[in-house]
């Protein structure tokens, strides 16, 4: 099955998305947002590790590889997990625009399961953007970039202003994160270019 609901569907007057002139150059890597980000930071030993790799236009391509403490059946990914996955892959296109935004709306397709030890090649992109939302699709496929489809989504991401995490974030990680001597990562964290 697949197919997203009409809260995904961009509005007739959307327009498309426009790759911000600052934005790391096809292949280069994006590195990670946070330390301690459970999609991408290296800081986190339970984590994802996701490698986002910037593409042509707003699109990227991503890995990940399913380690044991990943699993939900025996010797498969959890659900939740792959949902995670596609959630960061999706969230690293707002790097690309230069703009801060999180997830309001994720519609998931599993298609095959996964097994611990394999390697999700996904790709993502941007597909329009009205006013503050951004609307996004991704693909996770086994054994190779070409390989058969294992996770699809479609999202929804909303814009918003560096006080979203200043407001609702734990003091002392924000205070932490404000602080990181890394400053591509204090910049994707804080700062938003227009
Ligand atoms: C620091 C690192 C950075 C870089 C981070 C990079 C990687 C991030 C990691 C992956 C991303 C995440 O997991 S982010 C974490 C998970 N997500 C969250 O925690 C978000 C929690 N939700 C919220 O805070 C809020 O609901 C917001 C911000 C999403 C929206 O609230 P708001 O700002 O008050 O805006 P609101 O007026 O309600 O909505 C604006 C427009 O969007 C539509 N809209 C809002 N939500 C939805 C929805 N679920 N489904 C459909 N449509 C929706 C509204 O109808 C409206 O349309 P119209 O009337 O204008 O037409």
């Amino acid at each position: 099955m697949s197919g997203s609901s009409a809260a995904l569907q961009p509005p007739a007057d959307a327009g498309k998305p426009i790759r911000h002139p600052d934005a790391p150059a096809p292949g280069e890597l994006l590195g990670a947002h946070y330390e301690h980000c459970f999609g991408c930071g290296p800081g986190q030993p339970h984590g994802l590790h996701l490698e986002v790799r910037a593409g042509e236009g707003v699109s990227l391509t991503a890995e990940f590889t399913v380690r044991p403490v990943h699993q939900g059946a025996p010797g498969l990914a959890h659900g939740g997990v792959l949902a995670a996955a596609l959630d960061e892959t999706l969230g690293s296109l707002n790097w690309l625009l230069r703009t801060i935004a999180v997830t309001g709306r994720l519609e998931t397709d599993f298609v095959r399961p996964v097994p611990v030890g394999a390697t999700l090649f996904f790709s993502a992109e941007v597909t329009a953007v009205a006013g503050r939302k951004i609307y996004c699709t991704a693909t996770g496929r086994v054994g190779g970039p070409d390989g058969p489809v294992a996770v699809r989504a479609d999202a929804l991401f909303i814009e918003v202003k560096v006080d979203h995490f200043i407001d609702h974030g734990r003091r002392e990680e924000i205070q932490a994160a404000m602080n990181d001597p890394d400053q591509i990562r204090r910049t994707r964290a804080f700062e938003v270019n227009p």
